[in-house]
């Protein structure tokens, strides 16, 4: 598999370049961009992979969250895919939060998203394998998004039980099967039968067992979602139950907007710089 390189730019003293590739997961031509410190001119470097919300593509990450300065000290690489597949022959909904944009991280199992609406695998298997292959990376990964993104961060940490070090989100969505975003999207995507979406619900992971996963959580309280979307409460419940340990903080005034991300993604690289140089 290719990589097409469609732009770079210099930051920090490192490189942040867009990438173009076939993917099979996803059977079209996915992008993303990538972050790389200026200690990947010399060796391998972790990677941190980050996920973005509905409507996002790599960009919004990439110039609002100002991620880069602390991933060039850290010497972390920053993965930044989109949030669906991406094209005309791709199916696509009129609203913001189904089909394009709005992939939500699963495998679709229904007509007509289970053609290219494949995810979880593109995230979970075929990128990190052609990150590893391509660019100056070691394999110590960790997984943090926000919103839509922070929910597939959880899920595919709390599923892929060893792969990544460390998992964080920012106002993640926390109980799909039970908010309107997720009801819409599950039922779409993976059709009226419950139980199967019990596989991507990170408060019903989480309070199955106990994770050992490094996991950190940050939600605003003046974020205009929570709580009737994003359901907090639950993934602190299933974290008291399992006794798993996550820091879940509620911050006091912040909304749901990318100033929120950029307060404390310094907090979240910090955090997970500390497992992936273990
Ligand atoms: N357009 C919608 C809300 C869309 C929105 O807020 N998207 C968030 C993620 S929400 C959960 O996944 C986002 O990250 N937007 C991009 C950005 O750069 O801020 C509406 O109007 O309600």
């Amino acid at each position: 598999m290719t990589l097409i390189q469609l732009s770079e730019h210099k930051l920090f003293a490192g490189r942040q370049i867009k990438y173009q590739h076939h993917s099979e997961s996803v059977k079209g031509l996915m992008q993303f961009s990538v972050y790389l410190p200026p200690a990947a001119e010399t060796q391998k470097v972790p990677v941190l992979y980050w996920l973005s919300g509905l409507t996002c593509t790599d960009e919004n990450f990439s110039v609002k969250a100002g991620a880069q300065r602390v991933a060039a000290e850290l010497g972390i690489a920053l993965v930044i895919p989109d949030t669906s597949p991406r094209g005309e022959q791709v199916a696509d909904d009129a609203a913001y939060d189904l089909g394009q944009g709005a992939g939500f991280y699963v495998n679709a199992t229904q007509e007509p998203w289970a053609a290219h609406y494949q995810m979880y695998d593109y995230i979970s298997r075929e990128l990190p394998s052609l990150v590893e292959a391509h660019l100056p990376v070691t394999t110590a990964k960790a997984i943090s998004g926000h919103s839509m993104g922070g929910h597939g961060a959880l899920v595919i940490a709390l599923r892929e039980v060893g792969a990544y070090r460390s998992v964080s989100a920012f106002s993640p969505i926390c109980q799909p099967t039970k908010c309107d975003w997720g009801k819409k999207a599950f039922t779409a995507y993976l059709g009226d039968e419950q139980s199967q979406w019990l596989q991507y619900d990170a408060s019903f992971l989480l309070a199955q067992q106990q994770s050992s996963v490094p996991m950190l959580i940050d939600q605003g309280e003046g974020d205009q979602f929570y709580p009737s979307q994003l359901r907090t409460e639950a993934l602190i419940e299933a974290n008291q139950r399992s006794q798993s340990g996550a820091q879940i903080r509620l911050q006091p005034g912040y909304d749901h907007s990318y100033f929120f991300i950029s307060s404390f993604i310094e907090e979240h690289l910090r955090f997970h710089a500390r497992h992936l140089k273990d």
